[in-house]
């Protein structure tokens, strides 16, 4: 199933949201090693992307990303922002809130090109737990919000 960032997705069943919490837990607690990953591979795959990044500036191979003290701070931010949406599967306002702060901040201060949230998420559901279609229906919701600001 295709990661979406607008309309909106079915709730998540309680089987997905197992399944998410039993994916997520392993990768959360290697969080300094998985997050750099995956935004060595976003950036690496996505390259127009990391021109929104100032502090990134510079790192153009794979190898100087990984050993970016800056890169590794800032995957430890998003990997606890997709963590606080996997502690709050159960009480999707809570969910609603942080995200759309979260958005708020994108569209605002960092004023990020929306269409990259999709591509972010796919290297996150890929790196977590690829094909699970509850974690992408997860992926989405978080999408959905972080674009509710713009
Ligand atoms: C799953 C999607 C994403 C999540 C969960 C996420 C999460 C975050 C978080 C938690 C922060 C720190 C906010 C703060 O300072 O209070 C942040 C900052 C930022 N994000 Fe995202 N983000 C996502 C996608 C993206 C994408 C796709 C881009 C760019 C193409 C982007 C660009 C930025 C920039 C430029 C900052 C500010 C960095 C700085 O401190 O200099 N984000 N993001």
């Amino acid at each position: 199933m295709p990661i979406v960032d607008s309309g909106s997705v079915a709730p998540l069943s309680a089987a997905e949201k197992t399944k998410i919490r039993s994916a997520w837990a392993p990768v959360y607690s290697n969080y300094e090693t998985t997050g750099v990953d995956i935004l060595v591979k976003f950036f690496t795959s996505t390259p127009a992307a990391q021109e929104f990044f100032p502090k990134f500036k510079g790192l153009t191979t794979a190898d100087q990303l990984k050993k970016s003290a800056d890169v590794r701070w800032h995957a430890e931010r998003i990997i606890n922002a997709v963590n606080d949406a996997v502690v709050s599967m159960d009480d999707t306002e809570k969910m609603s809130m942080k995200l759309g702060d979260l958005s708020g901040k994108h569209a605002k201060s960092f004023q990020v090109d929306p269409q990259y949230f999709k591509v972010l998420a796919a290297v996150i559901a890929d790196t977590v737990a690829a094909g699970d279609a509850g974690f992408e229906k997860l992926m989405s919701m978080i999408c959905i919000l972080l674009r509710s600001a713009y």
